[in-house]
């Protein structure tokens, strides 16, 4: 099946957000689409002091669009908003299905807090809750959902990879870390032996946190991979992972008697 990334140029301006989302996820479902993933808030600027001022209940006017456009042009649709829910607010990439049902809802597990001297600070957890579980949904396939900075955390890829063929991360890392670790943590999967897709928003100079971009889907090759503007890039998910795990059996060789990745609870799907 064909999955579309759209990298979004997020703007501060959220109605323009939306229907450029409308506008672009039709364009993917002209080339064939079958599930598009978007960035990580891609209705708000990413950074701490937007997350309320954009939050959004769910339902609630982004997801309502997001169940439109799924609906529309028959596919699944993947993207995160800043969420609110009694109160606390949640980074949470919500899933529809192509009858514009809300499959699922991740709430980003690992929260953004870095602290690098004079380069990079930023602190999720001063505004946001954390997600409690791993998230998963069926379309051609299996697929296990995360947000972002849970990309650098390869125990949940590791128990995702139990079960499912492709990952998707909504994600926006920066112009600090974006160039030293995106694309090598995706690739990481390779010993996962699984499809990564990450969508960034496109990149916005004047933006108080600047994204990297680089929207990409690998299987240990990098097989799409946007630049740093607005853009969509496409990639066919075929037969490749049946052949490679079957080819280099490492699920079958692992030393479960010397080692373990232990789920404490497993969440939906
Ligand atoms: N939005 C995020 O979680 C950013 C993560 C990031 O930049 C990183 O380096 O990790």
């Amino acid at each position: 099946f064909r999955l579309a990334v759209v990298q979004l140029q997020v703007s501060s301006d959220k109605a323009n957000n939306l229907s450029k989302v409308r506008r672009l996820v039709k364009e993917a479902a002209g080339q064939g689409s079958k599930v598009v993933l978007l960035p990580e808030c891609f209705n708000s600027p990413y950074g701490t002091s937007f997350f309320s001022k954009y939050a959004e209940k769910i339902p609630g006017e982004s997801t309502q669009m997001l169940s439109e456009v799924a609906k529309e042009n028959k596919l699944h649709l993947v993207g995160s908003i800043p969420e609110e829910d009694s109160g606390k607010l949640y980074n949470t990439c919500a899933v529809f299905g192509p009858e514009g049902e809300l499959i699922l809802k991740h709430r980003k597990i690992h929260l953004f807090d870095i602290d690098v001297p004079g380069k990079i600070r930023f602190q999720e957890s001063e505004t946001l809750s954390p997600g409690n579980s791993l998230s998963t949904f069926d379309t051609f396939c299996r697929v296990g959902v995360g947000i972002c900075y849970d990309m650098r955390f390869a125990e949940l890829a590791q128990l995702y990879n139990r079960k499912c063929q492709l990952l998707v991360y909504p994600g926006a890392f920066n112009m600090m870390t974006g160039p030293a670790h995106w694309e090598l943590l995706q690739r990481a999967a390779l010993d996962n032996q699984m499809y990564v897709a990450t969508a960034s928003p496109a990149r916005d100079e004047a933006a108080s946190y600047v994204a990297w971009g680089h929207s990409t889907v690998v299987n240990g090759e990098v097989i799409a991979k946007a630049g740093h503007e607005e853009s969509i890039i496409y990639a066919d998910i075929l037969q490749y992972l049946a052949d490679i795990r079957q080819q280099i059996p490492i699920s079958s060789q692992r030393r479960d008697d010397l080692y373990a990745v232990t789920a404490m609870q497993q969440g939906s799907g």
